[in-house]
């Protein structure tokens, strides 16, 4: 949001230097340092902030890559692994597309640096090593399909990159390779093939065993896993599904029922993987797990090898616990050449080929295509998987709204506050994607509450309210005597405008150079400061004071065209009725 962070930012003050960014502040703010001499310059004290947003206002987010794209040109985006026409082509229209495919993970953390988003599939390990070897340019990361265990997500976070994924182009495509593989291993068709082409003709040896009654377990009762349910019950089967996460009534309207891990993989003839890989769900299916199925159970994966222990698997194959299996993934891929589980006879492989079907592919393409450029251009997007959704809690961020608060989206509007808070006191790089983390990790807890007003709603936010406690500021005068600081604003065509910093009412563009200063409410005070100034070649392009009382304290905002010198805001400290004041860039 365009105001939120320059208010936040506006009274966050600098701690001693921890870090070379906040070095360069405290260097840059050398000449600039927040001066006073009736108060101490950083008290500690609750912000209160508030201001008013018109319902056209950019995103920050939004603005700093347009910002960045039209300085920098188009953006760039590297597609590591084969991508659809239709996605590629869409891609090109609005960015600079590198297309190189079997990157070594050295060639990959080299190119990384010189591109805004990386596109890739399951093939591509996007490791905690090319998010640091992409020095912060990176800004998304599309997975073109599901599984995105092939992506560190806490590295991207942590690196503020957006990771998203298209997850449902590749749905049906991932069932029916797992009903193929189901008929084809029920079958010995692979195997049949294979024996006829060595010119056999082994009729008695490949006699399979009917689908028709059987009954199919589902792990992972998911979009894949539901749509094999589907495809499954129309062959005959009967259906079960174990999946601790899924509602009761979806798969009861598709007549599935939902039962435990250990029924499920005890009862069935068949079980069929569905659920991704996590560390929750890594060789879930181990020795014990074999050793409880029903003997001679046929195993369908097509979600990922890494679920399964596949020694123990092998294993099973061997002892016949397990009859047959039937795998399109594999914890190592491609698999080692000589792999045992690969050429054992009773099972039947096919090289990760679930999502692979033209028309998966050119859907998956589109849909990671039109994501990763909306994610470029600052839009919220749906198929984040790494974008913030659980509200911190502890610093308090009222929004008035007219529309339904279900339908007020405050992730950017957080991030921002975030962002003004965080970014002058440290040197982490806040944006949608990690704000929340970086905020937790600080010990910055948020909580939002919606405050609904009468109005049109299609002025999504009419104010914002931010309590903010044990902040220092480096505007002592903004401190009330409770130790609130209550700042408000309002964006003006477009312009985020500052019009109130503590018991001080102002009015002054949040953009470029601006002095705060506080004094005794006295006459002349605007003429000697803008005197100064005049002298020192400093242009003033507009001028705002606000007072508490005639007589009492007053506050000048003074926005100026250059940086003054060191010099000039000495003189400025030295003028006897000036208690301190502030010069910020903005
Ligand atoms: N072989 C392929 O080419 C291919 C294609 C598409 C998807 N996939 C893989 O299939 C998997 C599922 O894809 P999807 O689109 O259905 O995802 P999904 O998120 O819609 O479904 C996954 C389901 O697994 C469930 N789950 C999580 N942990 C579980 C556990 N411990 N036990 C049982 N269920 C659990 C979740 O609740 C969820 O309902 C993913 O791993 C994906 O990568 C593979
Ligand atoms: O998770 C997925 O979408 C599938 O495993 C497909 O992977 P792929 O894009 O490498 O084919």
């Amino acid at each position: 949001m365009a105001l939120a962070a320059p208010l936040c930012h506006l009274l966050a003050a600098p701690p001693p230097s921890t870090s070379a960014a906040a070095d360069a502040a405290h260097d840059h703010a050398g000449a600039l340092a927040p001066h006073s001499r009736a108060s101490p310059l950083r008290r500690r004290g609750r912000l209160f902030l508030a201001c008013r947003v018109p319902a056209a206002a950019p995103s920050a987010r939004g603005r700093g890559v347009a910002a960045a794209a039209t300085a920098a040109g188009r953006p760039t985006v590297l597609v590591t692994e084969k991508l659809g026409d239709a996605g590629l082509e869409l891609l090109r229209r609005f960015a600079n597309v590198d297309c190189a495919y079997e990157l070594t993970a050295e060639e990959l953390r080299a190119k990384v640096s010189l591109v805004d988003a990386l596109v890739v599939r399951s093939a591509t390990r996007v490791t905690r090593e090319v998010f640091e070897a992409a020095r912060g340019r990176l800004r998304v990361v599309g997975r073109a399909g599901v599984g995105i265990d092939n992506v560190d997500l806490q590295a991207a976070t942590e690196a503020g990159c957006l990771v998203v994924n298209a997850p449902t182009a590749n749905t049906v495509a991932a069932a029916e390779h797992a009903i193929a593989l189901l008929a084809a291993m029920a079958r010995n068709v692979a195997q049949a093939d294979a024996s006829l082409k060595a010119g056999k003709w082994q009729r008695n040896k490949y006699v399979g065993v009917s689908l028709v009654g059987k009954t199919l377990a589902i792990m992972g009762f998911g979009k894949v896993g539901s749509e094999v349910a589907r495809r499954a019950k129309g062959l005959g089967m009967d259906i079960i599904a174990h999946d601790p996460y899924a509602p009761v009534d979806r798969a009861r309207a598709i007549g599935v029922d939902l039962v435990s891990f250990d029924e499920a993989i005890s009862t069935a003839d068949f079980i069929s993987l569905h659920m991704p890989l996590t560390p929750s769900t890594a060789k879930l299916f181990d020795d014990e797990t074999f050793a409880n199925m029903k003997k001679g159970v046929r195993i369908i994966n097509v979600a990922r090898g890494g679920v399964v222990d596949e020694d123990a698997l092998l294993r099973a194959l061997d002892n016949g616990t397990v009859s047959q299996a039937a795998l399109d993934v594999f914890t190592e891929e491609p698999p080692p050449k000589d792999s045992k589980l690969v050429h054992h006879e009773h099972v039947t492989v096919t090289p990760h080929l679930g999502a692979s079907t033209s028309e998966a592919q050119e859907g998956v393409a589109l849909e990671i295509a039109e994501a990763v450029l909306g994610a470029l251009k600052g839009e919220l997007a749906a198929t984040a998987v790494n974008a913030p959704m659980v509200p911190a809690e502890e610093v308090k961020i009222g929004y008035s709204s007219s529309r339904d608060p279900d339908d007020l989206d405050t992730r950017v509007l957080r991030a921002m506050v975030t962002k003004g808070i965080i970014e002058p006191i440290s040197s982490a790089f806040v944006n949608i994607v990690n704000a929340d983390y970086v905020a937790k990790q600080r010990g910055l807890r948020i909580s939002e509450e919606r405050i609904l007003l009468d109005g049109s709603p299609e002025i999504p936010i009419d104010s914002i309210q931010v309590h903010l406690a044990n902040v220092e500021s480096k505007f002592a005068g903004a401190l009330s005597d409770e130790g609130d600081i209550r700042v408000e604003g309002e964006v003006k065509d477009g312009k985020p405008h500052l019009t109130l910093v503590g018991p001080f009412s102002v009015d002054v563009s949040l953009e470029g150079n601006l002095i705060l200063c506080r004094q005794v409410d006295q006459p002349g005070i605007i003429g000697k400061v803008g005197s100064i100034l005049g002298k020192m070649n400093v242009n003033v392009n507009f001028m705002s004071v606000g007072r508490t009382a005639p007589g009492k304290q007053a506050i000048m905002a003074i926005g100026v065209d250059e940086e003054p010198e060191k010099e000039a805001l000495k003189l400025i400290g030295d003028i006897p009725s000036v208690e301190e004041f502030v010069f910020i860039k903005l």
